[in-house]
């Protein structure tokens, strides 16, 4: 709601005849509040109160009992022993001052209820206002008036400056006219011709003008009126005016009267800046403030508040209790003078309510409550920047005790906040923040609506446009998609799961499985082929290169020969790695070695169709000019392992069945984590296999990261995170974008100048293994279908062992008897492969990768309009079209003495 400081000091003023001046108000309520607290401190365990009597005196001072009570009181109280004999410390000596309290630790624990509100405190500092020369503005109808002239040389002789205008008009015009410039410190009204000058009225419309709160308004009477209505004054204050005044010629009685107007308007004038400034700062700050009055009205919010409550700056004053509730909002009602406690807050955008720490104060010149002060941190997620607030919310609301090592708790945080510490996030908020101001409505709500979504930790978590519609339309692609992009989908099937106890590894593998085929002490090694596998290596950089021949070719050992060709020959991967050739080989056979052959799908052949991807991306002048040799051998290396020891099911089925790799990692990234660790494990475990033996560390590690890296990035559920992410770095919108700036269509046009810096880079490599991963949908038609083929029976496989071992069934729609193939993959290369490849394809300059996408998702769909639904149905149109490779003599890579 953001409502202005005025909003306050108008609260404040109508409050003002009850609560008196500050220092009244110190003078009545210091004795009592103090004693009180010389009690409890008596009543003390550990405090050092020594003293038989007590003096309260009003004085600068400071010590460290009055630093207790708080900023407020430590100039103007001061306690001393007047006494000298001891009541309990033998240690005590007559004249020493006393000290309640000393340190957090001792100060007692009582009832925060029980506080009375510390006074208001506007630093003084604050509301210094610098002199000027005095300003009066009169207004008299008759131009020849005696008082006027008198209040005019009055001012005269202060050193001011006075003007006279004859009617409201005039004079609004004025106050319009010079609102920034020349607002006067006083003006006084000729109140005694009601028929000529209503006061009244124009008293109001002075106090509706802008810039006026401060100025000192008074009413000129005539002495017969002042005297005849004892309550008449009433009328005038309620308009607005200060102060009615009797007629008078007097000079130096004006003198007098404007010295003490002007005194007070300026005063006033330098405590509501001072109240700007405050509520300035509150709305520069990341916590969210709310002041409210007594009642838990709200008077002031600043633009935090309203950002993340999604509230209005234009809403009126609201009970709070519309936006927030718990512990704060008890604490704040019981009259706690300063407390922290939890706070719920309602967003109007969202429908949970978020939990965050607050801190609160009230506020008031005497034990009445005037304002009430909440001040909710915003956590890591919530705000622009995590302060350690967890403690706080667990904590609860706080006792003395804790109230008292927040201190400490403060300066550490302001230790952390002073660290060079900073994430660009906040900084992107930040700015949009600033971008707000003074910006039209429509552009502010747009920002805002764009920092709520920036704000939350799930940037590029996909959220499926049109789901319902995917789902009526098209199950088996909402099934597929879903389980591919999905993490909930575990923990849905985790709440079905409930009480279905004992289900244990997948069918084919565990982590246990893992076999490190020692390779023999052999020496010399060769790479045999035969003819035909040689000339089918010869083409391992073509895009239509016959991956099913070399797995035929090879005995179902395609990684290795492979492997060798692109690693050991074309990119040299030995002289990056600075290995040499047998260990190369070694790796590569105790990779594929850890790939089961069992799986249809995820094998050694999709390791080596990757790899193949990889090193034909590779060979693209974008990447080539980019990448060094150590990266190159890196990116093989991830797309080699990438899939190692793959079970042959997807994660979200591994961690309904509570397999250990879940368990290891608790369910998060679990098949990639395993993947990556495990290639590591297998690479250092053996010298002979260990083709990083030779690097340096810091190369290793350069390595390592790179390697890692981009095997988790193979993990589909944050698919759109990286894709997303080498979007908005590589490509730049043409044009502007569409009214609500979310979504738009327009063309897209490369921009690599952000690849000089090598995060930008990392986001290219992942998007390469990304692409080489599910490049199957972008081949030729032929071996598209093949790797359809492949994945569905794995799908099916996987379904039938969840209802096998009564688990939930994460793709249900990939049942063998009933899904649709076609439809599967019509799905999957409209919602995860075309926007992919065609952001790839122009990266790297690639257009059959988009081209071939197409071609495949419309022959799909001819086929889906012919009926071809199962897998046997795929296989008689593969065998009708006679891509089948046939079958040809083996060869595979030894070793010979
Ligand atoms: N042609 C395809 N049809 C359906 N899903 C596929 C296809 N190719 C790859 N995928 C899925 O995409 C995933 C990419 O990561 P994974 O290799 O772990 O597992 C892969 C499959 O689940």
């Amino acid at each position: 709601m953001g409502c202005t400081p005025s909003m306050l000091l108008d609260h404040k003023n109508r409050r003002r005849d009850s609560t008196g001046s500050q220092e009244a108000a110190l003078a009545k309520v210091a004795p009592t509040t103090l004693c009180n607290k010389a009690v409890q401190a008596a009543r003390a365990p550990r405090a050092s109160l020594e003293s038989d009597g007590f003096s309260i005196q009003l004085s600068s001072k400071k010590d460290s009992y009055v630093s207790q009570m708080g900023n407020n009181f430590a100039t103007q109280l001061h306690i001393k022993r007047i006494s000298g004999s001891s009541s309990g410390s033998p240690g005590a000596r007559a004249g020493r001052r006393s000290s309640l309290a000393l340190t957090p630790e001792d100060e007692p624990l009582v009832d925060v209820t029980n506080r009375s509100p510390p006074p208001a405190n506007i630093p003084t500092a604050l509301i210094y206002s610098p002199p000027e020369p005095l300003e009066l503005l009169c207004v008299f109808p008759e131009r020849t008036s005696r008082v006027c002239a008198a209040a005019c040389s009055a001012v005269e002789r202060a050193g001011g400056e006075a003007r006279s205008l004859r009617c409201a008009r005039e004079t609004l015009d004025a106050l319009r006219r010079d609102n920034d410039t020349r607002v006067p410190h006083v003006i006084v009204v000729d109140a005694r011709q009601p028929q000529q000058l209503d006061a009244l009225l124009l008293a109001r419309a002075i106090r509706g003008t802008k810039n006026t709160q401060h100025v000192y308004l008074i009413a000129i009477v005539k002495k017969s009126a002042y005297l005849k209505d004892e309550f008449g004054v009433l009328a005038y204050l309620e308009a607005g005016f200060n102060r009615v005044m009797v007629e008078t010629v007097n000079t130096t009685a004006w003198c007098a009267e404007v010295l003490q107007a002007r005194s007070s308007a300026a005063c006033s004038r330098a405590q509501i800046a001072a109240t700007a400034a405050l509520a300035a700062a509150a709305d520069r700050c990341r916590d969210l403030v709310a002041i409210t009055d007594d009642q838990q009205r709200i008077l002031l919010t600043n633009k935090s508040w309203c950002r993340m409550l999604g509230w209005r700056l234009e809403e009126g004053p609201r009970p709070i209790h519309e936006a927030a509730g718990g512990e704060a909002l008890r604490l704040a009602t019981t009259g706690a003078r300063d407390w922290e406690a939890p706070v719920t807050l309602r967003r109007r955008a969202a429908p949970d309510p978020i939990m965050l720490p607050c801190r609160g104060a009230t506020i008031g010149l005497t034990k009445t409550t005037s304002h009430i002060v909440f001040v909710c941190e915003p956590s890591a997620g919530e705000g622009d920047r995590g302060r350690g607030s967890l403690h706080s919310i667990r904590r609860g609301s706080l006792d003395v005790r804790s109230v008292a090592s927040d201190g400490l708790r403060r300066t550490s945080l302001a230790k952390l906040q002073g660290l060079p510490l900073e994430a660009p996030i906040t900084k992107v908020i930040s700015l949009l923040s600033a971008a707000t101001e003074g910006a039209p409505p429509s552009t502010v709500a747009c920002i805002e609506r764009a920092v709520d979504m920036l704000r939350t930790s799930e940037l590029y978590s996909p959220q499926m446009r049109d789901e319902t519609k995917l789902r009526v339309e098209d199950p088996i692609a909402t099934d597929l998609i879903g389980a591919l992009l999905s993490r909930e989908q575990v923990n849905q099937n985790l709440v079905y799961m409930q009480g279905n106890a004992n289900v244990l590894s997948s069918r084919r593998s565990s982590n246990d499985s893992t076999v490190v085929r020692s390779q023999t002490n052999r020496t010399n090694i060769k790479h045999k082929t035969t003819g035909q596998l040689r000339e089918l290596l010869d083409t391992a950089l073509s895009w239509d290169f016959e991956i099913f021949r070399l797995e035929d070719l090879t005995r179902g050992r395609p990684l290795a020969h492979l492997g060798l060709a692109l690693m050991g020959g074309r990119f040299d991967v030995c002289a990056a790695l600075e290995c040499d050739e047998r260990t190369l080989l070694h790796w590569l056979t105790v990779i594929e070695t850890n790939y089961h052959a069992v799986n249809t799908y995820h094998n050694s052949t999709h390791a080596a169709d990757v790899l193949q991807a990889v090193a034909y991306f590779l060979e693209k002048d974008r990447l080539k000019n980019l990448l060094e040799p150590v990266e190159a051998a890196a990116a093989l290396i991830s797309a080699a392992a990438h899939d190692i020891d793959h079970p042959g099911t997807s994660s979200a089925f591994l961690c309904n069945a509570r397999h250990p790799l879940a368990i290891l990692y608790n369910d998060v990234s679990v098949l990639e984590s395993h993947h990556a660790a495990l290639t590591f494990k297998l690479t250092l475990n053996d010298d002979r296999v260990n083709i990083f033996k030779n690097l340096d560390r810091d190369t290793y590690k350069t390595v390592r990261h790179h390697v890692i890296d981009m095997i988790l990035a193979t993990e589909m559920t944050k698919h759109f995170e990286h894709l997303a992410k080498f979007v908005n770095v590589f490509y730049a919108k043409s044009s502007g974008s569409k009214e609500d700036g979310m979504h738009t269509d327009e063309p897209l046009s490369l921009d690599t100048t952000a690849l000089s810096q090598p995060e930008n880079v990392l986001l290219v490599k992942r998007m390469m293994i990304k692409c080489a991963d599910v490049s199957n949908a972008s081949r030729p038609q032929k071996f598209a279908m093949e790797w359809a083929r492949r994945i569905a029976e794995e799908y099916f496989l996987q379904t039938d062992e969840e209802k096998a071992k009564d688990l939930p069934v994460v793709m249900p729609m990939f049942d063998r008897a009933t899904c649709s193939i076609p439809r599967s993959q019509i799905g999957f290369i409209d919602y995860i492969i075309i926007d992919m490849m065609e952001a790839w394809a122009a990266f790297i300059d690639m257009p059959e990768l988009v081209n071939h996408a197409r071609s495949n998702n419309q022959h799909w769909r001819e086929l889906d309009e012919a009926g071809v639904t199962t897998l046997a149905d795929v296989k008689r149109v593969q065998r009708q079209n006679a891509i089948q490779a046939p079958p040809t003599t083996t060869a595979e890579p030894t070793t010979e003495e």
